[in-house]
């Protein structure tokens, strides 16, 4: 389906369906309430998907080079995100060890790698945006064909728990421009260290985040993700969007991920919906963006790897609420009507 099509066709949670589980979580042997959060993500999910199902998680990890680093915003070279590309179809990077814990299947999509070939799967729009503190990072009909591969990526996976991960030398440059353009925040309280750029650097890439921001004019919700945002970036728009859409929950990881996110609920409105967030990166402006998005964090691990690792090392949480509605005894069971 068009990711379009899919944004003008977000479906209300099933309030009768989340009613009726906590109805049941209330059945079964434990002071009502007592399995706090576990209790509330029963009901969520099950307001929904109607019924809970958590058996089939799948990452869909994208990515995709930033002209931005030529400004000198990250620690590491794009050359990165290709070598990084490989290691993940190689299966032998911390989401891969993180998905075969959980039994995800892992797709790794080549979005816009700044590489004539890599071994992920093909679908580079452009090799890497343009510089965003000079130049938009790429066209509107370019940032359609991000979304719609996101939201295809999503339908091929038929999987129950979308994951979406993000791999981009750069990107939470974009991702704090993203943010300021989307939510009025300031350079300063977007921006954090990404792979772990400090002091005098940090101040030039805050420096550089304002010119980006100043720079674009753009209003509307695509063109600002055109304008500021990322190939892998708005992969994952899409496949949120595309996930919100057939009621399917997506587990939100890091900072970049937490403004895809924000992407997607401008774009369509009431994704947000199909939304839960994994965990608190350590990012620093990952806090405003969860607050930003309405997310309550489900793990604060101290992570800020990107992937989707926050949201595989939270997925078990997910499969435990299953677990508990399924196969605890209820008060009846035990004689305690
Ligand atoms: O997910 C996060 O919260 C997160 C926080 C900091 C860095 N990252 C990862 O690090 C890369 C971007 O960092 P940088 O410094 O190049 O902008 C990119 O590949 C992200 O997946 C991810
Ligand atoms: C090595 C490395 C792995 C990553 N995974 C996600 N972002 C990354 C950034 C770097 C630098």
């Amino acid at each position: 389906m068009n990711w379009r099509e899919a944004a003008e066709n977000i479906p209300e949670i099933d309030k009768l369906a989340a009613e009726k589980m906590r109805m049941h979580l209330d059945t079964l042997t434990k002071p009502q309430g007592s399995l706090g959060r576990l209790e509330e993500l029963a009901v969520m999910l099950a307001g929904m998907q109607g019924t809970v199902q958590t058996d089939k998680p799948a990452v869909l990890v994208f990515a995709g080079d930033h002209g931005v680093t030529a400004e000198g915003v990250s620690l590491y070279g794009s050359e990165v995100t290709a070598l990084m590309a490989q290691n993940f179809v190689a299966g032998k990077a911390a989401v891969n060890v993180l998905a075969r814990q959980i039994g995800a299947d892992v797709y790794v999509y080549n979005v816009g790698i700044d590489a004539t070939d890599t071994a992920a799967i093909n679908r580079n729009v452009r090799r890497g945006t343009g510089n965003i503190a000079k130049e938009p990072a790429m066209t509107t009909a370019e940032v359609k064909q991000a979304l719609q591969i996101g939201a295809d990526a999503v339908e091929v996976s038929k999987a129950d728990i979308i994951i979406p991960g993000d791999m981009g030398i750069g990107n939470t440059t974009a991702s704090s421009a993203l943010l300021c353009a989307y939510k009025g925040l300031s350079p300063e309280a977007a921006a954090g260290s990404g792979t772990g750029v400090e002091g005098q650097q940090l101040k030039h890439k805050i420096e550089v985040i304002g010119r980006a921001v100043k720079r674009s004019d753009a209003k509307e919700p695509l063109h600002i993700l055109a304008d500021l945002g990322g190939l892998e970036i708005a992969a994952m728009t899409g496949a949120m969007i595309r996930a919100a859409s057939m009621r399917k929950p997506v587990l939100v990881d890091g900072f970049i991920a937490t403004v895809a996110a924000i992407a997607a609920a401008k774009l369509a409105p009431g994704a947000e919906r199909f939304f839960l967030y994994g965990h608190k990166s350590a990012e620093a402006g990952h806090a405003a963006a969860l607050e930003a998005a309405g997310g309550e964090p489900l793990l604060d691990l101290g992570m800020r790897l990107g992937e989707g690792t926050g949201a595989a090392a939270a997925y078990p949480l997910l499969k435990m609420a299953q677990a508990l509605t399924e196969e605890m005894a209820t008060f009846a069971d035990i004689g305690l009507a």
